[in-house]
């Protein structure tokens, strides 16, 4: 309940259409209800007296109320829709800002494939039930309250029969309420796993494809559909069930009514007019039970759905913002660029320390290499820096202020970063360039491509910067997805420049011309390279080594040769021994 409440925060721009919808639907329904009443008297006083005019004037008025019903009926559709489109709308906005503010951690335990499953399909159905509530949930029981109020000023003893049926109809909305919505909360997280599965199958297509596994893959997406498909067979078995059964009970009911009824005339003491509006009413009374039948249906989806988008929207971020306006204002100017106080990090409560007790000054426009086996903890390192996961323990200070103190955009603005994994979005190559800096120049962006070294196969395209990039750069080979993920972060004019292993498919010569044109051009900024590559990282002022999460060595090339272990088998087993003593 707390959680349909909490959701229906959402609706507040539309309470218009959540009030006048509903008093349209309801006029729609007092119409309706007046029908059969009429019928008696068309039977009683026009049928039965052979009086046409009679019939033809209040059938005439039968039409006229069937329209206006229809009119109102259209009218509340109207106001339905807008406030259910408008509350996905505003709702699916609300989920994708704040899952904007949620760190990496929160990300990979909700996971890419739910959250979207989450923003559009959850939604999707919460948006039906918006609509349903306002076109049925009102009429549809004041339709049935009614026709019984109404069956029962026809005749007290018929209506008996009607209250009768009304316990046997509440068992069975009971048992299927209870067991679908469980089944919907399973389908739910089945229908998590299809996406996720299908998601790694065509982002890995290739990989599949070369590893010749796709039989194997093709097993593994059949067996999470069918097993998502008997779900949704277990759901379809439980509710088919319920249009039958209350078609079956208010057909016995009508039965039961049309037997006790004819006794009844035949006795005199019942109208033929009054049954037939008894009749009536009762199908009234089945027609409202089949869309309450299915109303249940829809709420109970919308539940599970409702529960799951709230999960979303409770989840705290575990980076909360700085309180203060602007603490950072008050830097520390001898303090290092960036410190690292005793930092140790794990990645889940359980986990072993991916990095412990690290100590770590890094000084304006230093340039610092990081080397370490693969699992060594580089990439944590790094992403300790702007903050994309906080410390376990420990501090990270950004110009002597903790990064917990800083603004998030302020302090991620101070950072380029050029990932391990090159991402490229939809667009030319000028609007990836530009997304450090919205107003830079054509000359900028074609300096930062040079430093890059990416302006020689721009330059040869036909459509040169304003060639489009097929999503995730697909039409782009590894390397020259690295030069332009390098230049889109030299485009910012970065204080402080991270390349993590960004240049593993260029050749040697390449990645030397990207460093030394970095060098040469950014003297001012801090460059921190994290790379396998002994070569890459041998010229650097200072070289962090890691070793299973911990710090082993920081120094200089030859400091590290000779006192660093780890750092010397690393450089002797890819550089000869001239290279690694030079
Ligand atoms: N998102 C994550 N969740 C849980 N554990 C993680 C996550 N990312 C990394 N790890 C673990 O943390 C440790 C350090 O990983 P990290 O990516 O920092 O290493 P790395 O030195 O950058 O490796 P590589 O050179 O292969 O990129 C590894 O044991 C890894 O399995």
């Amino acid at each position: 309940m707390i959680i349909l409440l909490k959701l229906a925060f959402f609706l507040k721009n539309y309470r218009k259409e959540c009030f006048i919808g509903p008093i349209f639907k309801l006029f729609e329904a007092i119409l309706e209800l007046l029908l059969p009443t009429m019928m008696v008297f068309i039977i009683n006083n026009g049928v039965a007296r052979h009086d046409m005019n009679y019939v033809l004037r209040m059938g005439g008025w039968m039409l006229f109320m069937s329209i206006l019903g229809f009119c109102c009926s259209m009218v509340c559709q109207y106001f339905a829709a807008r406030a259910s489109q408008g509350f996905g709308t505003t709702l699916r906005d609300a989920v994708f800002r704040h899952v904007q503010t949620l760190s990496h951690s929160e990300l990979n335990a909700l996971g890419t494939a739910s959250l979207i499953n989450r923003i559009t399909n959850d939604i999707n159905q919460l948006q039906l039930a918006v609509a349903m509530l306002i076109r049925l949930v009102i009429r549809t029981p004041f339709i049935c309250i009614g026709a019984i109020v109404m069956s029962m000023m026809l005749d007290l003893r018929l209506s008996v029969i009607l209250w009768g049926a009304a316990p046997i109809f509440a068992l069975i909305l009971y048992f299927i309420v209870k067991r679908s919505s469980f089944l919907y909360s399973s389908y739910q997280k089945k229908l998590d796993r299809t996406a996720a599965v299908l998601r790694e199958n065509l982002s890995g297509v290739r990989v599949i494809r070369a590893f010749a596994k796709i039989t194997k893959e093709k097993k593994r997406f059949s067996e999470t559909n069918d097993d998502l498909m008997n779900n949704a067979l277990k759901i379809g078995h439980v509710s088919a069930l319920l249009n039958p059964l209350t078609t079956f009970i208010m057909n016995a009911v009508i039965i039961m009514i049309l037997w006790v009824g004819s006794s009844h005339i035949n006795e005199g003491t019942l109208a033929k007019g009054q049954i037939i509006a008894f009749a009536n009413y009762v199908t009234q009374i089945l027609l409202a039970l089949i869309v309450i039948s299915n109303l249940v249906v829809i709420f109970t989806k919308a539940f599970a759905s409702a529960a799951r988008v709230t999960q979303v929207l409770d989840t705290v971020s575990s980076l909360p913002e700085s309180p203060a306006d602007a603490p950072h204002m008050i830097k520390n100017s001898s303090a290092p660029l960036l410190s690292l106080h005793d930092v140790s990090f794990k990645y889940s409560r359980t986990g072993d320390m991916a990095l412990s007790h690290l100590n770590i000054d890094i000084l304006h426009g230093e340039t610092i290499g990081v080397i370490g086996s693969t699992g060594s903890g580089k990439s944590t390192f790094i992403n300790l820096l702007p903050r994309f996961y906080d410390a376990t323990e420990g501090q990270v200070l950004v110009d002597g202020v903790d990064v917990r103190d800083w603004k998030l955009p302020l302090l991620r603005k101070k950072f380029g970063i050029v990932p391990q994994k090159s991402l490229l979005f939809t667009g030319t190559i000028e609007e990836n360039l530009r997304w450090a800096k919205d107003n830079a120049s054509l000359s900028e962006l074609k300096k930062a491509s040079q430093i890059a070294q990416a302006s020689e196969f721009i330059d040869e395209l036909p459509a040169g910067y304003k060639t489009l990039v097929e999503r995730g750069g697909l039409n782009f080979s590894g390397g020259q997805k690295q030069r332009l993920t390098i230049a889109r972060a030299l485009v910012g004019n970065p204080e402080i420049l991270i390349m993590d292993d960004s240049t593993s498919a260029l050749d040697f010569a390449t990645d030397a011309a990207v460093r030394t044109a970095i060098n040469k051009n950014y003297t001012q900024s801090t460059v921190i390279i994290v790379s396998q590559r002994a070569s890459s990282i041998k010229h650097a002022d200072k070289i962090l080594v890691f070793d299973d999460g911990l710090l082993v060595g920081c120094g200089t090339h030859p400091e590290l040769m000779n006192g660093c272990e780890v750092y010397r088998e690393i450089c002797l087993s890819q550089l000869s021994s001239e290279e690694a003593y030079a």
